[in-house]
Parts: C-alpha cells; structure tokens; sequence
C-alpha cells in the first residue's frame, strides 16, 4: 500500500504539487495520468526519498522509503530508464543491483528471463539498447529485490504495443499475487489497458480519482436520434447534463436513465451505448484544460 497525504512540493515560489493525496491499493494497478508537467514525477521523487516535501508525507506499508534498510526488497523503482550507465551491460547493471541488495547470483539471469530480455541482449552495453529495451532493463532493476510494490514513472514510454501488452499482463500478474503497483503515464491509452484505479492530476492537484470502470460510467452515454431537441429538453428537465455530438448527444447519466427518459419523452432513439473510451479521453481533456499549458495559454 502506498498512500500520499497531503503532499505539497513548492520549488521556490512555484508550487509544483499542490495537497496531493492518493492511496495506491495491494491487489490494484493505480494509473497516475496527466499532462506534461503535471507533477507525477516530482510526488514519485518524493514517495522513494529523493525528494524533500515542503509539508504532507508518503509512506510505503505504513513507513517513510528512507526508513527502509534495503528498500529494493520493499519497494521496486523505475524513475528513468535512461538514466542507466550507458557504458555498462544490461547484465552488469542487473548484477550490481543484485550485489547492492544481498541476492542470490541466479536471480541475475531468472530476472532477465522474466523481462524478456535474451543473453544475447544482455551482453550488450546499455548505449545500444533500444528504449523498449532499456524500459525492460528498469522494471527488471525493481523487479530484482521481489518487492511487494512497485512505483514506475512512464513504464510504458518507448514500448511497441506488443511491449506494452507484455507489460500489461506483467504487471497484472504482479498485482494479482497481491502487490502494489503505480504507474505514471501522460497518455491516457497507455494506462487505461492496463490500469485498475485512476488517478488524475493537473497542475500538481488531483483532479479525478477513482475506479476505472466508475471513470467510464462518469464519462456518460452517447445517444443517437432524429429528435436531439426533445431528448435534450427531456434530459434537462430530468437534471442530466448533455454535450450535443454530431447527430446526437452526451449525457452525463447511465444508459438506463437515458433510454427510459426517452421512452417516456416518446423519443426514438438510433443508437445508445455507454461513451466508455472515448467519453474517458474527453474526460481527461475536459479535466486537465483548465491545467494543462494549452488549456493556460488559451
Ligand atoms: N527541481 C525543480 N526545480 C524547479 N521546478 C521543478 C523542479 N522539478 C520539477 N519542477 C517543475 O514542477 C512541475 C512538475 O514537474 P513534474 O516533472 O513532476 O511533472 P510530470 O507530471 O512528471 O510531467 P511529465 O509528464 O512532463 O514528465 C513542472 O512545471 C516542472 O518544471
């Protein structure tokens, strides 16, 4: 379990994460999405202890990362992939990381083999690796210790989508032997395969947070009709917010509500069907416009 409480970070006068608190869940892949600049990676800096907060705390399991005494065992990290030794062997990093947290030699080649990355590849230096190559070194590097959690910042960044596929079912199987895993992503595709929970930040604040499927079910219905006038009028008076779309709408309500409102409006209806993920990726455009530099600059 992770859980960040009220975590604020200001770098001088600029505050990059505003009262900031999430839990991430055993059992639960968490997704942290938002735009470029949001301040995912400054609360994950802060949740291994390589960042200071101004005030609020994270705690991993109940405790601060920097009271762990061999935190690769507790808690796998992946902040950079590109931050690896560009000189060194896919092998050697792996094998120092094995050295740093006291491992067996063997779990060297059985992580290696877990990734998906052949002896072959790991005999090469990690300049030559390419970034799918390189994000498979990461997770084997927080993969090595067997933590019970994992915090992985854009995991996904530079992974085809088979990797991301590969990655997908990974992670679910870590989750599902009872672990923690957070993932950040800017792209809300990415996250929404393999992602359980949501949270979205804009700006350094929360703007959403939930169950992925209560964030579809938020995201609302899409409804087709002749009759767009009526339905809406009907919607309205039944207090439903709608969105007009080409040659229809979107209701901020189930499809059930929707379909009995027309009913008795005695609207026909051509289509309706939950907006499930495109209503998703409206919604995070529509959460994060207001926060996000586009948003700002308009
Ligand atoms: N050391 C620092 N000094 C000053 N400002 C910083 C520092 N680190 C981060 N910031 C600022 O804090 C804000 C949040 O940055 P952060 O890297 O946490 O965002 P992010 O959500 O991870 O974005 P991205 O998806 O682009 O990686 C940005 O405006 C960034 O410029």
């Amino acid at each position: 379990m992770i859980s960040v409480e009220s975590l604020t970070k200001h770098y001088g006068r600029f505050t990059a994460v505003d009262h900031v608190s999430f839990t991430a869940a055993p059992g639960r892949v968490t997704g942290f999405l938002g735009p470029n600049g949001a301040g995912k990676s400054t609360t994950m800096r802060v949740m291994v202890g390589l960042t200071r907060p101004t005030t609020g705390r994270v705690t991993i399991a109940g405790r601060d990362y920097r009271e762990l005494a061999n935190p690769g065992l507790e808690v796998g990290v992946l902040l950079d992939a590109s931050a690896q030794h560009a000189g060194r062997t896919g092998r050697e990093i792996l094998a120092i990381a094995q050295q740093t947290m006291g491992l067996p030699r063997t779990r060297v080649a059985e992580t290696l083999a877990r990734v998906g990355l052949t002896e072959d590849e790991a005999e090469r230096r990690v300049r030559n690796y390419s970034l799918g190559m390189r994000q498979r070194l990461g997770i084997a590097t927080a993969l090595i210790g067997d933590p019970d959690v994992l915090v992985l910042d854009e995991p996904a960044n530079g992974l085809d989508p088979a990797g991301i596929r590969w990655m997908r079912d990974l992670l679910r199987g870590f989750a599902d032997d009872g672990g923690t895993v957070l993932l950040s992503s800017h792209l809300l595709h990415e996250i929404e395969v393999i992602a359980d929970d949501l949270v979205v930040i804009g700006q350094g604040r929360i703007v959403a947070q939930g169950t992925k499927a209560e964030l579809l079910a938020a995201a609302g219905t899409l409804v087709r009709t002749a009759d767009v006038e009526r339905l809406a009028r009907a919607l309205h008076e039944a207090a439903v917010t709608t969105t007009p779309i080409d040659g229809g709408l979107r209701a901020d309500a189930d499809p059930e509500l929707v379909g009995e409102t027309a009913h008795r409006a005695g609207v026909a209806l051509r289509e309706l069907r939950p907006a499930d993920g495109a209503g998703l990726e409206e919604m995070f455009l529509e959460l994060t416009a207001e926060t996000a530099r586009e948003g700002a600059a308009a």
